[in-house]
């Protein structure tokens, strides 16, 4: 197989480079004060001539030598923003036969969009922007923001003050297209790519074609799928060239990129990073304090890992599937799988970094495959020596080449790119099956893959709900002879089961699913307990053990300024993390001898005995609060001690008069972490109810109740769905 490779120079993977990462919190009891956030200056002088160290926007765009091009922005965390430009970008070349180029919003100076219109060119400009927080930005794309809002960055557009950039239009004469990337789960769905879609019309800009709005919740894809010929027929009329309807099913698929082998010593050894590859050494030594970031992550001491649940488990029935299933942390009894839960508190250390960080911020953890998935991967490709150096060359046959750029840190072994650089356990997108549909030689394969790239519900059954990786597939189509070229990014964390249907022959077979981050993070726990070998953890030679890459992400979730101010925090489940820190920087501060306001904890899980998070940690802090004059409680809810279930927002409205006087009477601050869809939308809805029972408010009163916590920063939320 390897040889064919060469031979057809086929790309095995292409564009999309893939860290996987998952959030933690990090919370701690000596936090440090954080970096003031990079805001421009209010009066930010228009056209400001290349102040950043960014390479030149138009430099880069006039290199590629078209007069007509689409340029495409990404503000993107997970790598879906960036998947959708390139995909927008080849189906633009491909049916409407116009070139383009994706852009990394914080790879170049981005305020020379206030010059692009004086060049004179044909050239229109799309963004593909994520939304994070509460409603903020993505991390590649806080500069570009930042700059565009005059300094604004979070929030809407400027009102009536002095705005220098709206009264010269400095974006006048450009067009745009734009896609936002959300999840309605969030209070603020879209807001990035609404708001920079209101802001670009304020500065001139014209938009072309609809906004698209992606909902992660219900189908970005299909989100995706409806808004593509909307555009496509906006883009065709803009420059008045026809649709190419023509199928591409009969045509070749021609990859963005080819592998080339090399003859020498692999560069990148699993070592994350852009450009050069960073070395552990170098990271201390060169004191590049404040350059660490996503794109530079530190490698840091992983220094403590502890299980923080006690005999928990889940239970999954298939009466109906055989089940013979070969992983270390699922058992099998006749009929059912027990897959233990666990849970695990680990600490980072972050050593001389200089990395500075405040309780409430996130850190993000780069994880790596595990050694079994990639060998599972590399069978379905049927490559049999992953110690290759390779690395991606833009393929000269794809008429987009001289704008693709390949992120994968290259020359490295194939090992290194599928363990370290890849995401390899993502769910194969439905696109991906119409390229692996012309790979496959098999009729009756070929088919049923066409089948699936055409009919969305099949796609869905058959493929989205059991969740098939690549690999699933290439091992389900084994006609297929060669190898698909996206791979994007996810970070689930948890394991369970599901049946799996092999298409081709009706058999059933039952597979358990980890999450990436954590299974990763389980692994250097079960190393470190002696329980499994270094082979396990493949890390890049001059890496010291247990030295593994993470950043910091700074967020909005802070506790108040004034000590005395009550904060209220719900935080079922691991949604608690943030709050261990912020109770003990609120004790902290007591034991010194401060007065501290009530500092109130509703906390939930399963049971009292089981998944408690922190439980003799709490205890002791619960001890020991009259000793400082502070008012901790840690109301609990278990959902599975009782019969009827009890979770936290039924502790809520048991406590509903102290939280109004908290909050109302004593403008205290209230917090949600944890599940955004169920969660915090039941205990959303739970502190309605108390501004109307206790506080006497209608059902319209008590909504514009918590609207005005929000803006006044007062009612905070970290979710997630
Ligand atoms: C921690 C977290 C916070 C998020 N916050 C929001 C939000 O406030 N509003 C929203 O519309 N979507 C929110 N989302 C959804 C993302 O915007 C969505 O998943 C998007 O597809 C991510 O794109 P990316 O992979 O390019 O980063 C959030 C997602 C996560 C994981």
């Amino acid at each position: 197989m390897l040889e064919k490779f060469d031979t057809l120079d086929i790309a095995l993977l292409s564009s999309v480079f893939v860290a996987t990462f998952g959030y933690l919190w990090y919370s701690s009891q000596d936090s440090k004060p954080a970096p003031k956030p990079a805001t421009a200056a209010a009066n930010t002088p228009i056209k400001m001539k290349y102040v950043s160290a960014k390479d030149s926007l138009i430099e880069k765009l006039e290199s590629l030598g078209h007069e007509r091009m689409v340029v495409l922005f990404f503000g993107s965390q997970t790598g879906t923003a960036e998947d959708l430009a390139t995909r927008t970008m080849k189906t633009i070349s491909n049916k409407l036969h116009i070139p383009g180029v994706v852009i990394d919003t914080d790879e170049y100076n981005m305020e020379e969009l206030a010059e692009l219109n004086d060049l004179g060119k044909d050239w229109l400009y799309g963004f593909f922007m994520a939304t994070y927080g509460e409603g903020e930005p993505t991390d590649n794309s806080a500069d570009f923001y930042s700059w565009i809002m005059d300094g604004n960055g979070i929030g809407s557009d400027k009102g009536d003050q002095e705005d220098h950039m709206t009264e010269e239009q400095i974006c006048k004469g450009l067009n745009y297209f734009i896609f936002g990337l959300g999840n309605k789960t969030y209070e603020h769905f879209n807001a990035i790519a609404r708001r920079l879609d209101a802001r670009l019309t304020k500065l001139g800009a014209e938009r072309v074609g609809p906004r698209g709005e992606g909902d992660d919740d219900d189908s970005m894809e299909g989100d995706y799928l409806k808004w593509e010929p909307q555009i496509l027929s906006a883009i065709s009329e803009y420059f008045g060239v026809a649709v190419d309807n023509t199928s591409q099913k009969s045509k070749p698929h021609v990859p963005l990129f080819k592998i080339e082998y090399v003859d020498s010593e692999p560069k990148f050894k699993g070592e994350l990073s852009s450009g050069q590859p960073r070395s552990w050494n170098n990271n201390v030594e060169n004191n590049a304090k404040s350059s660490y970031d996503i794109k530079h992550p530190y490698y840091s001491k992983f220094v403590v890992s502890e299980p923080l649940f006690k005999n928990a488990s889940d239970s999954f029935r298939f009466p109906e599937h055989a089940v013979n299933i070969n992983h270390s942390k699922v058992q099998v009894n006749d009929d059912h799988l027990t897959i233990p839960r666990q849970c695990y508190h680990i600490e980072f250390d972050l050593g001389s970094s200089g990395i500075k960080y405040k309780t409430g911020d996130h850190i993000g953890v780069y994880g790596n495959n595990s050694v079994e998935s990639v060998e599972y991967l590399a069978k379905g490709l049927r490559i049999d020596d992953l110690d290759k150096v390779v690395k991606l060359a833009p393929n000269p046959d794809n008429a987009l080449s001289s704008s693709a750029k390949s992120n994968l840190p290259a020359p490295c072994t194939i090992r290194t790119a599928l363990t370290n650089y890849l995401d390899i356990n993502a769910i194969t997108k439905q696109h991906h099956l119409e390229i692996f549909a012309k790979y496959a030689k098999d009729p009756a394969e070929k088919k049923l893959l066409e089948e699936l790239s055409d009919n969305r519900e099949k796609y869905v059954a058959e493929v989205e709900t059991q969740q098939k990786t690549l690999a699933d597939i290439l091992h389900e189509f084994p006609s297929i002879e060669e190898s698909p070229n996206i791979v994007s990014v996810t970070a689930v964390v948890v394991r369970y089961a599901l049946p799996h249907r092999h298409l081709n022959n009706g058999s059933k077979k039952v597979v358990v699913k980890d999450g990436l981050v954590t299974s990763f993070l389980e692994r250097i726990h079960d190393h470190k307990e002696g329980k499994i070998d270094s082979r396990a953890i493949p890390a890049p030679e001059h890496i010291p053990n247990f030295h593994f890459p993470v950043y910091i992400r700074s967020s909005n979730f802070r506790l108040p300024k004034n000590l005395e101010t009550p904060v209220v925090m719900v935080g079922p489940g691991t949604g608690v993390a943030p709050f261990r820190g912020f109770i003990r920087e609120r004790f902290l501060h007591a034991q010194e001898g401060e007065k501290v306001g009530p500092t109130w904890l509703f906390y939930g899980c399963r049971n009292a005995d089981s998944d408690y998070l922190y439980k003799n940690e709490f205890e002791q802090l619960l001890k020991e609060a009259a000793d400082y004059d502070i008012d901790l409680k840690i109301i609990t809810a278990f959902s599975r001690d009782t019969e009827k279930k009890v979770y936290v927002q039924h502790r809520v409205k048991e406590h509903a008069n102290d939280i109004w006087n908290f909050l109302e009477i004593q403008s205290g601050n209230f917090y949600i972490c944890g599940d955004a869809k169920n969660m915090a939308h039941d205990v959303n809805k739970e502190l309605e109810n108390i501004a109307i029972s206790v506080g006497g408010m209608n059902e319209d009163g008590s909504k514009n109740w918590i609207k005005k916590l929000r803006t006044q920063g007062r009612y905070l939320e970290d979710v997630w769905s």
